[in-house]
């Protein structure tokens, strides 16, 4: 087939794999679902005419495959139920790319005039639907959290949306339309880099040609896939006017006088809540925040999932002045801290050219899978944090940080570079006091005074905790203002004559 031996015989070895990988998506969707039974969500942009071409090889290897014989004519079409939501606002070259792509390839179509969900009730209703193919990508804002067979949201009609190429950037769906030499849509020839409805798309700013201001280059120039939604008009949402005024806690005015500062701490591991290992990114962080000055207000241990990460994210982004989220990051499957993010912040994952090529010089050739998918970060709200001792730049996105360490000394190394960056935003605040008194007197007798004491130093934290249901009582006063920590102190002291004595630490 012409798009199989047009991949093969290319030098491109990454568009091979994602090839490979998506023609098996697609070989798999027609082995688990009847073809009647099967659509494809056409709307001739560069993403559904890549599937296209993509369903076409699959669905040739899955006929020969399974011992049919192999026709060129036979497969030039393939009969599969192709939907196009049609809508007054497309452009008109939209329009007709997809017809005279639909009728090249023989593929019977469905025009629908409603929106998507009502559109797929209809559909669904009319003729039993179990899966449809869709050119969902994972830079798309609609892709969080998505897998290449996802199950439709809750409130949607059920089927299985199939995303073969939800790993593909950019720069892949451009090698691919290139190499192939399919036809795609003449806007992008225009400089259009990502088609929505004619009152909301442009072309792409970045690609105008400064010798000629009218005119633009073509799509496929565009050399920062992030910035390929650049001539799409944002849709603006109140909760991301809410994430901007939270990002702002992490930085102080100049001169002013740093009293006090919060974070918290959000853990990712299965293995931490499976009890295989033991959590020290946690405590240890706590110490450190506590040495420059800073309260802890929550810690938390979630699972590997990009929704538990994402709802830890989205309780304390806003109430904090910083969070630091810990595990999760890298290559493998578990690794979703990046998606929780993104999730929480309801931004895409797009890929980050200066961060790949951090990748890239640290991993070099020796990691020949899915490098890219390392370097796909929250799209605008992502700052990389430099220092020299790092041996990549560590991921800030509004006001979490994201550690990469593997272990505490690790962590100590990441903390004392944050502490020594500007734009890490960890100012150092008014350090804390304390004092630790021990008794062996009954808590039942102490109970009422502390009480009492709490409610004359609200400025002054005062917990207890003990060693051993028998041994000592230890009273923790902890505080920002040395005068007022040792008057809570001496009062309590007092309080019981001679039967508290001063200890160093919380011990
Ligand atoms: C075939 C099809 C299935 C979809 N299924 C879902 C779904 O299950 N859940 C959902 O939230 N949106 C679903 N959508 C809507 C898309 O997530 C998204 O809103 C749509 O593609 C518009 O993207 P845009 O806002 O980038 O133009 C579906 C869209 C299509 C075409
Ligand atoms: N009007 C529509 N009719 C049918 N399918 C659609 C429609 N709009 C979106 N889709 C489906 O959703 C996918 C993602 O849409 P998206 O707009 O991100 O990609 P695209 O249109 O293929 O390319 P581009 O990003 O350049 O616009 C499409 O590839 C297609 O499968
Ligand atoms: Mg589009």
């Amino acid at each position: 087939m012409e798009i199989d031996a047009a991949v093969r015989a290319s030098s491109d070895g990454r568009l091979r794999t994602k090839y490979d990988n998506a023609v098996y998506v697609v070989q798999r969707a027609f082995a688990l679902y009847p073809l009647e039974e099967i659509a494809f969500s056409f709307n001739g942009g560069k993403d559904s005419t890549v599937l296209l071409h993509l369903i076409r090889a699959g669905y040739y290897l899955h006929k020969t495959s399974y011992g049919e014989e192999a026709h060129i004519d036979t497969f030039q079409n393939c009969p599969l139920r192709t939907i196009y939501f049609e809508t007054p606002c497309a452009f008109p070259e939209i329009n007709s790319f997809t017809y005279e792509t639909v009728s090249t390839y023989g593929l019977p179509l469905e025009t629908i005039g409603l929106d998507f969900k009502s559109g797929l009730e209809g559909l669904l209703k009319k003729k039993p639907t179990k899966a449809i193919f869709i050119g969902t990508r994972i830079g798309d804002p609609n892709a969080v959290g998505q897998e290449q067979f996802s199950p439709s949201s809750p409130g949607w009609p059920p089927f299985m949306r199939v995303n073969p190429i939800l790993d593909w950037s950019y720069r892949d769906v451009w090698s691919f339309l290139l190499t192939c030499k399919v036809k795609y849509c003449s806007l992008y020839d225009e400089g259009y880099t990502s088609i929505g409805s004619v009152y909301d798309t442009v072309p792409n700013a970045l690609l105008c040609d400064s010798s000629n201001g009218k005119s633009f280059r073509p799509a496929y120039m565009l050399s920062d896939g992030r910035l390929e939604r650049a001539g799409r008009a944002k849709k603006t949402s109140s909760k991301t006017e809410t994430n901007s005024v939270a990002s702002n806690g992490i930085s102080s005015t100049e001169g002013e006088q740093i009293i006090s500062r919060s974070a918290s701490v959000i853990v990712v591991g299965d293995e931490i809540l499976f009890g295989t290992v033991e959590d020290k990114f946690g405590t240890a962080l706590c110490k450190k925040l506590r040495e420059i000055g800073w309260r802890v207000s929550h810690v938390a241990v979630v699972r590997n999932e990009t929704d538990s990460v994402a709802e830890e994210i989205e309780r304390c982004k806003s109430t904090d002045d910083a969070v630091f989220l810990v595990g999760g990051l890298g290559p493998l499957h578990s690794d979703i801290s990046l998606a929780g993010v993104a999730k929480a912040f309801g931004v895409r994952l797009a890929p980050d050219e200066e961060f790949e090529e951090h990748l890239s010089q640290l991993i070099g050739n020796s990691y020949i899978g899915n490098r890219n998918e390392m370097a796909l970060l929250p799209e605008g709200i992502t700052e990389l944090l430099h220092h020299k001792r790092l041996p990549l730049p560590l991921i800030k996105c509004k006001n979490v940080i994201i550690l990469a360490a593997t272990n505490v000394d690790e962590l100590d190394m990441e903390w004392n570079c944050l502490l020594d960056t500007h734009e890490s935003g960890l100012v150092r605040a008014k350090p804390f006091v304390s004092k630790h008194l021990s008794t062996s007197l009954p808590d039942v007798k102490i109970a009422p005074v502390v009480e009492k004491l709490c409610l004359e130093f609200s400025d002054v934290y005062i917990g207890t905790h003990r060693i051993s249901r028998t041994g000592p009582l230890v009273v923790n006063l902890l505080g920002k203002d040395n005068q007022r920590v040792e008057g809570a102190a001496e009062k309590l002291a007092s309080s019981f004559d001679g039967q508290f004595s001063q200890v160093d630490s919380c011990k």
